[in-house]
């Protein structure tokens, strides 16, 4: 099915002013995937919703289900829909501003939890496995040498700079990390993935990501904070100090999203940019996981608006700031499940969901298939 292409006049002027780095020069990769992101298929996504209306239930019954069925057929162009191959990507990185004591963990959990990954025992091994999905783990930025046969290395450097002093990592960095997640989509895509979720690991990664919401929605930081693996008011205190400072001395222009993601961000936020951008250029959906992952998609959403229609907003979060960041997008979660974790956890379980989308327009019977009465 034909799809409409979104003109090159139709992007933001906050995207236009992001593709160019500070010298002027055209930041190629991002801004050619950027202009390849097309809008979903009309037509297919009408079809797919006038189908789900043969279907032998009261109209519309299926709710959320129905509106995904519709999203996956807009995005695709395809009908009918077929079950799709899944990756996880879990981006892993750390982050300078933990030694401002801003997490209940160490930073070295950050490196052991990508050889759990690695080794599969983690959360997200079991429910990837669940969901029948790849979990392919991602060294965007991890202080450690890591070194494993199904780890992908794309070590931009060996984590973010502690941003209450200065900044996270220079533009060209954070450029560099959002190609590599480019690429990586597009690397996966070529090997037949079709549906793809954010997963990430990083201690202390809640507190950029607060930094970023506070800035990127112009909300106060006692809002955009929230207690990550579980800190105390103490810690809480120093969170909110620390992205106070992070944003006097940074300075971020909340209109660039490219100045907030590289003074305030961190690597693995930026490599899910990346993959979000090249996922949908691909034309592929792309489940969202929690509040740092929510980040990582407001700033492809900032960059790139029509990224949004690829986007599947799997659960909401405990994290405090969460919520904002969704309404901030737009969208509203599938599930509420109490969760915090990250990884890519709750969307994993949202492949299930998604899944049952699939089916439901596969393999339902029609009232005329089955002879239902329908009035
Ligand atoms: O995804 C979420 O909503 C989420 C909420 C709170 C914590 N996390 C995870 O916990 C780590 C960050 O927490 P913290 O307290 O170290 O900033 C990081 O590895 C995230 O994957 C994740
Ligand atoms: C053990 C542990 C696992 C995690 N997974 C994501 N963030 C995490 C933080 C901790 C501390």
């Amino acid at each position: 099915m034909a799809r409409s292409r979104l003109s090159s006049s139709t992007l933001s002027t906050v995207c236009r002013k992001s593709c160019f780095n500070k010298e002027g020069h055209s930041l190629n990769k991002v801004d050619q995937t950027i202009e390849r992101i097309q809008m979903p298929n009309e037509s297919a996504r009408q079809e797919a919703s006038r189908y789900l209306d043969t279907l032998t239930k009261p109209m519309r019954s299926l709710g959320r289900l129905e509106e995904l069925a519709v999203q996956l057929a807009g995005i695709t162009g395809t009908l009918p829909l077929d079950v799709m191959r899944k990756a996880i990507v879990v981006m892993a990185a750390d982050h300078g501003v933990c030694k401002e004591g801003v997490s209940a963990y160490p930073s070295e959990v950050t490196s052991q939890m990508v050889m759990n990954f690695l080794n599969g025992g983690a959360a997200i091994n079991v429910l990837a496995r669940q969901a029948g999905a790849d979990v392919v783990c991602v060294d965007m930025g991890v202080n450690a040498d890591l070194q494993h046969e199904s780890l992908y290395v794309r070590k931009v450097k060996r984590g973010t700079g502690n941003i209450a002093i200065g900044e996270a990592m220079s533009r060209d960095e954070a450029i560099a990390a959002i190609g590599h997640g480019i690429e990586l989509a597009e690397e996966l895509a070529e090997k037949g993935y079709r549906l793809f979720a954010t997963g990430e690991m990083g201690i202390g990664n809640t507190t950029p990501s607060a930094a970023m919401l506070a800035v990127l929605a112009g909300i106060e930081v006692e809002q955009a904070i929230g207690r990550g693996t579980g800190i105390d008011d103490i810690a809480m205190k120093r969170k909110r100090d620390a992205i106070e400072r992070a944003i006097a001395v940074n300075r971020p222009d909340a209109e660039d999203p490219l100045d907030v993601l590289s003074k305030l961000g961190g690597l693995e936020i930026a490599g899910l940019v990346g993959v979000i951008l090249g996922a949908a250029a691909r034309g592929c959906p792309i489940v969202i996981d929690g509040f740092i992952a929510s980040i990582a998609a407001l700033t492809a959403a900032r960059l790139a608006p029509q990224s949004l229609s690829y986007m599947i907003p799997s659960h909401v979060s405990q994290e405090r700031g969460h919520r904002l960041v969704l309404e901030q997008l737009g969208l509203e979660p599938m599930m509420d499940l109490k969760m915090r974790l990250g990884e890519g956890t709750g969307a994993a379980l949202c492949f299930n969901l998604v899944d049952a989308a699939v089916l439901i327009m596969k393999e339902m019977a029609t009232f005329e298939g089955a002879g239902v009465s329908r009035e």
